[in-house]
């Protein structure tokens, strides 16, 4: 039936199924490939050309969970995260949740390393030695481990909640309430200014890193909305125009869905007032500036002075994309003027 196809809509399909019928699911786990992880860690592996994220298949799990002890039942821990382009479902399985410890401390991380020939890796750093469209899957699957862990009670009742076998959603069973995975919506914006953009710093960041202002969506608010009001509570300033720019699901320190825009504040009104509750610093940087950053990929030295050149998130964040986006958009400008008519 589903193979008939393997066009996107036919893949879609297929997920739409396994999320909502019980049986599909469960036989999909036979045919399924598994991402695994420990305690929220993706197991990497390192090979001659890099990382890899290795995918187990059911033999291998089973094989395993004999020779280490667990139970059959525990796969069904197991959370679908997607569908390869040849349909075949894809599966993540934490096995470093208390229940597998409780059974053989033959669980513990070094054992199931040494035996799976691979790293549990602490997901940030993960994703910096991954490349390819693994990394938004391990993200996904590292989400919804997650969420999963954190809603085992029904916060009505207090009673236990049951994950449905593809584990996209949680069910009461003393009153029938269904939660579903969230994530919370984040609006972060570029603010630019004719030749210079605006970037900001909380203390918590890393020494010297700079970005777009970020802020978490209240409930009730337009994406718009949230964007006036997050650049007037952090930098006093009011936005006038907006584009979307793109959105990125980022998994720290909880599933946030970035929702990236450029603004424009009213002309003649750029004087930053920063909000030192939410803010360290926040200022309008130039092109130049801004080119000078980007030469640093991760924290620089501290100069003799003790201070740290400014440097902008890596690529995986969307933040970056946004500055990006202005620098292309500068540079076009530049070249236009020095072109002759
Ligand atoms: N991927 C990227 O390029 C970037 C991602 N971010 C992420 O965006 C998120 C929001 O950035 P902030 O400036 O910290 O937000 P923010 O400016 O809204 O301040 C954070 C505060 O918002 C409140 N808050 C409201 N709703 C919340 C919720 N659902 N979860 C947690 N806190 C909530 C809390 O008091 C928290 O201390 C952060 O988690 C950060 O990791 C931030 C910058 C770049
Ligand atoms: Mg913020």
């Amino acid at each position: 039936c589903h193979r008939l196809s393997s066009s996107y809509v036919a893949r879609m399909r297929y997920l739409f199924s396994l999320k909502e019928d019980e049986q599909v699911c469960r036989d999909a786990l036979s045919s399924g490939t598994f991402y695994l992880f420990h305690s929220l860690r993706p197991l990497l592996q390192k090979k001659h050309s890099g990382y890899l994220a290795p995918k187990s298949n059911l033999v291998e799990l089973k094989e395993m969970l004999d020779t280490l002890g667990g139970k059959e039942q525990k796969l069904e821990d197991s959370v679908l995260i997607g569908c390869s382009e040849n349909l075949m479902p894809q599966f993540a399985l934490d096995l470093g949740k208390e229940l597998f410890l409780v059974i053989s401390r033959r669980f513990e991380k070094p054992a199931l390393e040494s035996y799976l020939q691979g790293t549990f890796i602490e997901l940030r750093k993960a994703l910096f030695l991954l490349n390819g469209n693994v990394a938004p899957l391990l993200s996904k699957a590292q989400a919804l481990l997650r969420w999963h862990d954190n809603n085992q009670y029904c916060s009505k009742t207090g009673q236990p909640t049951q994950k449905n076998i593809a584990g996209s959603k949680r069910i009461c069973n003393a009153n029938g309430i269904i939660y579903y995975p969230q994530m919370s919506p984040v609006v972060i914006t570029l603010v630019s200014n004719g030749d210079w953009c605006l970037l900001a710093r909380q203390e918590t960041f890393p020494a010297g890193m700079y970005s777009a202002l970020a802020g978490f969506c209240d409930i009730g608010e337009t994406v718009e909305e949230a964007i006036y009001r997050e650049v007037a509570e952090e930098v006093g300033l009011e936005v006038e125009s907006l584009m979307y720019a793109g959105s990125q699901h980022w998994p720290f320190p909880n599933s946030s869905l970035m929702i990236a825009c450029h603004a424009t504040v009213r002309q003649g009104h750029t004087e930053i007032n920063v909000n030192k509750f939410e803010l360290e610093n926040a200022r309008w940087f130039s092109l130049e500036e801004v080119k000078e950053a980007f030469q640093h990929k991760r924290i620089p030295p501290e100069r003799k002075d003790g201070t740290v050149p400014v440097w902008i998130p890596p690529k995986l964040a969307i933040a970056r994309q946004l500055i990006e986006e202005w620098v292309q958009r500068q540079m076009v400008k530049e070249s236009c003027a020095t072109t002759p008519a």
